[in-house]
């Protein structure tokens, strides 16, 4: 018998630094969304834990104990498994890789034997809101999650220049740590131009130093905001993975196309968001 459950890309629509804990942790505040791109994660039982990465994104993915898959499966407790992870999204790359997919092998694990979901797992700022898979408003350090009003329809491009940009320096490189917060109330967005309205007057404060340790950042916001249809475009998480706004799939195809065409070694993909409700899409 298997199981499998889908490791969405984590997309930080905004993100706000608001201040750091006296352990250096930075209080964050941001509106965090799901593209319906990821990795898989398959598990079946086996005598011993074990884990294979295959996939178009599986080279220098650690296959060892420092996988994030096999940390929180073991930390997870119960049977062992034999793992087997598709990779599909860039590592390092400030879509929540190594979270979505540690969160996913335990809903994998959790479908395969009905094991507990665990609450807390010491594995990274960005598991919390990964389990769930599901918008939320992400605040703490992004172990506090709120519920959002619904999303309208967004496409999005998801844009990875061909740069690797570790997350501590980036938090590191801040100018500033105490600036405002979100807006304590979300408006219910009517649709994509809406929201996009919204979002530009909201910021991501990582941008600033992801951007002075990796100039391709720059470059890809800038094409990405030239394509036909794009309604704003924002950096994720500490980078640097891109993004932009689309009102249409076939606007966000037709942007992935010729950002495809001029760029051939970044990573780019056309998507969706999965739907909230939907725990079955993320098994898909
Ligand atoms: C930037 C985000 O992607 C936004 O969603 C996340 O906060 C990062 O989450 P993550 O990759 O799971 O990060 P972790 O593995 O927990 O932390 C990596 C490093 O980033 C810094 N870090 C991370 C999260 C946070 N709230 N404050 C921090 O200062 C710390 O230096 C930490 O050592
Ligand atoms: N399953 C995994 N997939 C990718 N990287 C992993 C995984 N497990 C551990 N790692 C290690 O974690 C590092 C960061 O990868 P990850 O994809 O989680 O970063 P990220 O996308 O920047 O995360 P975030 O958006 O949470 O900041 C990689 O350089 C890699 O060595």
């Amino acid at each position: 018998m298997k199981a499998a459950a889908s490791a969405p890309a984590k997309v930080n629509l905004a993100l706000h630094v608001t201040g750091r804990r006296d352990d250096g942790y930075h209080l964050l505040d941001s509106l965090v969304v799901f593209a319906d791109v990821g990795d898989r994660v398959t598990v079946e039982p086996a005598p011993d834990w074990g884990l294979t990465v295959t996939g178009p994104r599986s080279a220098g993915v650690p296959t060892g104990d420092d996988n994030l898959v096999l940390r929180a499966a073991r930390l997870a407790g119960g049977a062992p498994a034999r793992i087997t992870l598709d990779k599909h999204l860039p590592a390092a790359g400030g879509i929540g890789g190594g979270s979505s997919d540690a969160a996913a092998t335990l809903r994998a694990l959790a479908a395969l034997d009905g094991r507990a979901l665990p609450d807390v797992l010491p594995l990274g700022a960005d598991l919390p809101v990964c389990l769930p898979a599901a918008p939320a408003r992400m605040s703490g350090i992004g172990e506090v999650l709120s519920p959002v009003p619904p999303l309208p329809p967004l496409h999005l491009v998801l844009v990875t220049p061909d740069v690797a940009v570790p997350t501590g320096p980036v938090f590191a490189g801040l100018a500033r740590r105490d600036n405002a917060p979100l807006p304590r109330d979300f408006p219910a967005w009517r649709d994509a131009a809406e929201m996009a309205q919204w979002l530009a007057v909201q910021r991501n404060d990582l941008e600033d130093p992801a951007r002075a340790t990796a100039p391709a950042i720059g470059v890809a916001l800038a094409r990405i905001a030239a394509t036909e249809g794009c309604l704003l475009a924002r950096m994720s998480g500490s980078g640097g993975t891109c993004f932009g706004i689309f009102d249409s799939r076939p606007a966000a195809d037709a942007a992935a196309a010729s950002l495809r065409a001029a760029h051939g070694q970044w990573w780019v993909a056309a998507a969706g968001l999965i739907p909230p409700e939907s725990a079955a899409a993320r098994r898909l």
